[in-house]
C-alpha cells in the first residue's frame, strides 16, 4: 500500500466523555483532491488536527507519509505536511513583508530575522505568489492585504517547504463573491497540476468547492457518512443526511450548489362527483 499519504484506521478521539471523532477509517492516496464536508460541529477542524500530527487519537492508528504518529519525529512530519488554517496555524505579523511572510516557512518562523535565505528560497517564495495572483504584492506588509490575498499568501507559504501533503481548512471562509471566485480559479488551476501535492480541503459550502476535487468525505457528528470518488458522494440524498436538512445539489461544469430541496407536493383531495342530472 506504498500510495497511501495517509491511512486512518478506526480513530477515535475523544474530550471530556465526547466523541469528536468516532471509529474514522479514511485513505487519502497519491494524486487525489479531497473535499472533508460537514456541518459545525461535525468534526472536521479535529480531523485536520490529526491529518496534521497536532492531534493523537485517543484510540486507532494514523499513518501519515508513511510513518505511525506516535513512532516519528514530529518535526520532520510538519515540515512534510503544509497547513492553511485560522484555528491550526498563526498568521504572519501584520507588519511582515508579504515575500517575508513566504520565504520564512523555510525556517518554519513567522517574522523574518536575521536567518539567511538564499535567492533559490526567495525566487520560489516570489514564484508561489505569482502562481496564487499576488506577484505584485511581495513588498507589501502582511496587515495591508485583503481577506483573499491574505489566504493566497499563506497558501503560497504552505507550500514553500514543497510539502506532500497540503491541508485548506475553509479556505473560502469569508471571502465575498469576487474574492471567493479569484481563489477558486486558483485552486482549480492547482488541481489539474500533477505535480501539485496530494490536497484535502475542508468546507461547509459545497459552492466552495474547486474543480478537479476528485473525492469527498461527509462527516456528521464525528462520523463518516460516505467517502469515496466525488460523483458518487455529491448525492442530494447524501449531503442531506449529512447537514440535516432536505437538500438538492446540482452540478454544472464541475461546480456544485445546494439548495433546500422543494417540499413534496401534498395529495390532492380526491375531486366532488358530479352532481346527478
Ligand atoms: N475539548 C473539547 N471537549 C469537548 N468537546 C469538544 C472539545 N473540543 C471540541 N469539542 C467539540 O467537538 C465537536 C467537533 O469540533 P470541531 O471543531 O472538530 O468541528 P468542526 O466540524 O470543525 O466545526 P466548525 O465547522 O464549526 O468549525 C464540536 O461539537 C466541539 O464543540
Amino acid at each position: 500500500m506504498p500510495d497511501a499519504v495517509l491511512r486512518l484506521d478506526k480513530v477515535t478521539v475523544r474530550r471530556d466523555g465526547v466523541d469528536l471523532l468516532r471509529d474514522v477509517s479514511w485513505v487519502v492516496n497519491q494524486g487525489e483532491r479531497w473535499v472533508v464536508l460537514g456541518p459545525n460541529g461535525a468534526g472536521k477542524t479535529t480531523l485536520l488536527q490529526i491529518a496534521s500530527s497536532r492531534l493523537f487519537p485517543t484510540a486507532g492508528t494514523v499513518d501519515l507519509l508513511g510513518a505511525r504518529l506516535g513512532r516519528v519525529n514530529l518535526h520532520d512530519l510538519r515540515y512534510r505536511v503544509g497547513v492553511v488554517s485560522p484555528v491550526l496555524t498563526d498568521a504572519p505579523p501584520p507588519d511582515e513583508r508579504v515575500l517575508d511572510a513566504v520565504v520564512t516557512a523555510g525556517w518554519s518562523v513567522l517574522g523574518r530575522a536575521d536567518e539567511a535565505y538564499d535567492d533559490v528560497d526567495l525566487r520560489r517564495a516570489a514564484d508561489l505568489l505569482g502562481q496564487f495572483g499576488c506577484r505584485g504584492l511581495v513588498e507589501r506588509t502582511f496587515g495591508t492585504l485583503s481577506e483573499g490575498e491574505r489566504k493566497r499568501v499563506q497558501i503560497a507559504r504552505a507550500l514553500m517547504t514543497d510539502p506532500e501533503l497540503l491541508l485548506l481548512d475553509e479556505p473560502a471562509g469569508g471571502l465575498d463573491l469576487g474574492a471567493r471566485e479569484a481563489l477558486l480559479r486558483l485552486l482549480t488551476r492547482f488541481a489539474a497540476d500533477p505535480v501539485a501535492p496530494v490536497t484535502v480541503l475542508v468546507s461547509h459550502h459545497v459552492e466552495e468547492i474547486p474543480v478537479g476535487v476528485t473525492h469527498a468525505l461527509l462527516l456528521r457528528r464525528g462520523q463518516v457518512l460516505a467517502a469515496g470518488p466525488v460523483a458518487e458522494v455529491m448525492l442530494s440524498e447524501r449531503l442531506s443526511a449529512c447537514f440535516g436538512i432536505p437538500l438538492e445539489i446540482t452540478s454544472s461544469a464541475g461546480r456544485y450548489a445546494a439548495r433546500l430541496a422543494a417540499p413534496a407536493p401534498r395529495p390532492r383531495p380526491p375531486a366532488p362527483a358530479p352532481a346527478p342530472a
